[in-house]
């Protein structure tokens, strides 16, 4: 469970970012983050791996109080929260499986991580999660020859290497097609629910994270302006959301429906800012 409780965010320059936000993410559930550049999404994120130091407020992962801990206390929270990137940062020159077992960096000594040589047991849970993912048979390929969508599944197994207690997950789907993004949010959420994972995702894509995500929040100059059910976004509230856009409901454009997206049925919007 991740707890946030009145978090606030000023950065030097004099930008408040975040503005006493408070929620919690329960295990299992997969809460999407929405809202316009420079809501406050990405400060949000860094907060809570504490790349960005919060000014005030607290964020608890389980029992420990992530905002006050010394270095070395942060260097093993870290190891557990995974993450994934838009741009999936991965190591291009090494193989899938080295990528994916350099999950394990925080936990194997510093010897066996020069040396690249990790316990059996690492071995075996990759080659698990690169099957659990669909990509066993490419797991002695190099990161630079897979697509993005490939890509994608090797930075979420590398993440599950880690076995984390919390997923943060940034625009996972910004550099991938229609289709694709969906199998990779599709994979993400069902992975959350096998693994009993709390996940935050930063995603610009309405229309898809309302496909798969349990629960949005929504962010507006830094403060929580909705926190709900995907199905009860309205136009209403896209708009206090995002201000002044024409929201229009309208056909996704989609080649190859899936008939089993929780799409079915909510609302299909797209935004055009004016
Ligand atoms: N390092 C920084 N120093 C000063 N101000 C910053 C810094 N990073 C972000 N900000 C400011 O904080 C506010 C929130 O930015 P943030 O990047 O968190 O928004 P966002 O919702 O993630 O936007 P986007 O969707 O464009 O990535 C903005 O006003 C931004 O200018």
């Amino acid at each position: 469970m991740l707890t946030i409780d009145q978090l606030t965010k000023t950065y030097t320059a004099g930008d408040t970012a975040l503005r006493e936000v408070t929620f919690r993410v329960p295990r299992g559930q997969v809460v999407g983050l929405i809202g316009p550049s420079g809501a406050g999404k990405s400060t949000l994120i860094r907060c809570i791996n504490r790349l960005v130091e919060p000014s005030s407020g607290t964020i608890r992962l389980g029992e420990t109080d992530l905002v006050n801990l010394g270095t070395r206390e942060l260097r093993q929270a870290r190891r557990r929260i995974g993450m994934i990137f838009q741009e999936y940062a991965l190591v291009e020159r090494l193989t899938v499986m080295e990528n994916v077992l350099s999950g394990r960096l925080g936990y194997v000594p510093f010897w066996r991580s020069f040396t690249r040589r990790f316990p059996g047991r690492d071995i075996e849970n990759a080659y698990r999660l690169l099957d659990r993912v669909g990509l066993l048979e490419h797991a002695d390929k190099r990161a630079d020859a897979l697509s993005g969508g490939q890509r994608q599944r090797v930075g979420i197994a590398r993440a599950l290497a880690q076995e984390p207690e919390l997923l943060l997950v940034d625009e996972p789907t910004a550099s991938l097609d229609p289709k694709t993004s969906r199998l990779i949010m599709r994979l993400i959420t069902e992975i959350c629910a096998e693994r009993q994972l709390p996940a935050i995702v930063n995603i610009h894509d309405v229309p898809l994270a309302q496909q798969f995500v349990d629960r949005l929040v929504g962010l507006r100059a830094g403060r929580v302006v909705f926190d709900n059910a995907p199905g009860r976004l309205d136009e209403a509230m896209l708009t206090e959301i995002y201000g002044a856009e024409d929201w229009t409901a309208t056909d996704q454009d989609d080649d190859d429906p899936d008939p089993d997206d929780k799409a079915q049925g909510r609302l299909r919007l797209v935004g055009t800012a004016t």
